[in-house]
């Protein structure tokens, strides 16, 4: 069996999914909202619209979701080591996929490291790359990395969480994987920046360009692969996310960048892991224009024409 933890858009979008092929737990802290579910048979909350199949069980028992052997974490990532810490010993020895998107700024870590600390007794993977929950959860097309070290597990989890529309590629690089994921969000509250502030598309092709960039130097020096990075969960990704008004990260972006005080309630993971992938590129001597623009505007949304000056004032350079 298959249970989702976290009963967000996403952790509801995947059990949707997999429910189709077999019996799903999903998984959330407030049994209130597991009893809204199980009355509607749907997430009012959090996917409005579309109904939970038969084979999807909502759950405010952790204990009844963790029996199963795989586990998908579809939490913040900001929550997710907390969330591991408290419940220790019961992930001994189950296959734990992470399906959040960011880095940890107390620790800069990734989620596959913050599970390796959190529950390192548990196999774990990474789910990721180009996917609106919205899409996923009415069948559209998508197709997403499974990443994972251990490459005979990775393929057994392609097989056991691919269904006709949701294609999974696999990978071994898993850090590549995990920055790609992560710091297209902060490429894309740059692209909403952009767009918000009425500076055009071609001003947010070349921002995207640079973020890109940017994600490669920065996962390149921590180990990432480039192929990784041109794939799905980085490229990939990136596209979906600095292009559609469905994006939290876009939208967040295109608030500062039209002078509004950006909602805070939607789970937006660019906004921490700009600060976290700026500490980790000071600690790695890297110069990433774009993510410092992007943070110095969440602590200061004021200075947008100066940050733009500063952007377009840097020294001409090759490409
Ligand atoms: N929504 C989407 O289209 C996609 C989201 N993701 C990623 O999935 C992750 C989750 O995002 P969403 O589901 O969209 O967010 P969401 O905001 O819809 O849901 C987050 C869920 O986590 C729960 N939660 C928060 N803290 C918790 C804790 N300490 N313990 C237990 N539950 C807790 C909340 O109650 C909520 O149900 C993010 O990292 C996001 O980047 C990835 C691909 C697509
Ligand atoms: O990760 C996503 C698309 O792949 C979802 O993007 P947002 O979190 O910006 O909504």
């Amino acid at each position: 069996m298959i249970s989702v933890l976290g009963a967000g858009a996403f952790g509801t979008s995947l059990a949707i999914a997999l429910g189709a092929k077999g019996h799903v737990c999903l998984w959330a802290r407030d049994p209130e909202h597991v009893a809204e579910m199980i009355r509607a048979r749907e997430n009012t909350k959090r996917l409005p619209g579309v109904p939970l199949p038969a084979r999807v069980t909502p759950t405010a028992d952790l204990a009844e979701a963790t029996a199963a052997d795989v586990l998908l974490l579809a939490l913040p990532m900001q929550k997710l080591a907390a969330f591991l810490a408290g419940e220790g010993a019961r992930f001994d020895g189950k296959t734990l996929i992470a399906c959040c998107k960011g880095i940890d700024v107390s620790t800069l870590s990734g989620p596959l490291q913050v599970i390796a600390h959190g529950a390192p007794s548990a196999k774990a993977a990474l789910l990721t790359g180009p996917s609106f929950a919205a899409d996923i959860a009415v069948g559209l097309p998508t197709a997403l990395t499974l990443a994972c070290g251990d490459d005979a597990l990775g393929a057994a989890l392609q097989e056991k969480l691919s269904t006709p529309a949701l294609r999974l590629y696999r990978t071994t690089d898993t850090i590549g994987a995990e920055l790609g994921g992560a710091l297209k969000n902060v490429v894309a509250i740059g692209a909403g920046i952009v767009i918000g502030a009425g500076l055009g598309d071609s001003a947010r092709a070349a921002l995207i360009t640079r973020g890109f960039a940017e994600i490669q130097r920065l996962a390149q020096a921590l180990g990432g692969e480039a192929e990784t990075l041109v794939g799905l969960s980085g490229h990939g990704d990136l596209i979906l996310t600095c292009t559609s008004d469905k994006s939290r990260n876009f939208r967040f972006g295109c608030e500062i960048g039209s002078g509004q005080t950006p909602d805070s309630g939607p789970t937006v993971e660019g906004a921490a892991t700009a600060r976290a992938a700026l500490n980790l590129s000071r600690q790695h001597g890297l110069d990433l224009p774009v993510v410092a623009a992007v943070v110095t505007l969440l602590d200061r949304p004021e200075a947008l024409d100066e940050t733009v000056a500063a952007l377009l004032s840097r020294p001409l350079k090759s490409e």
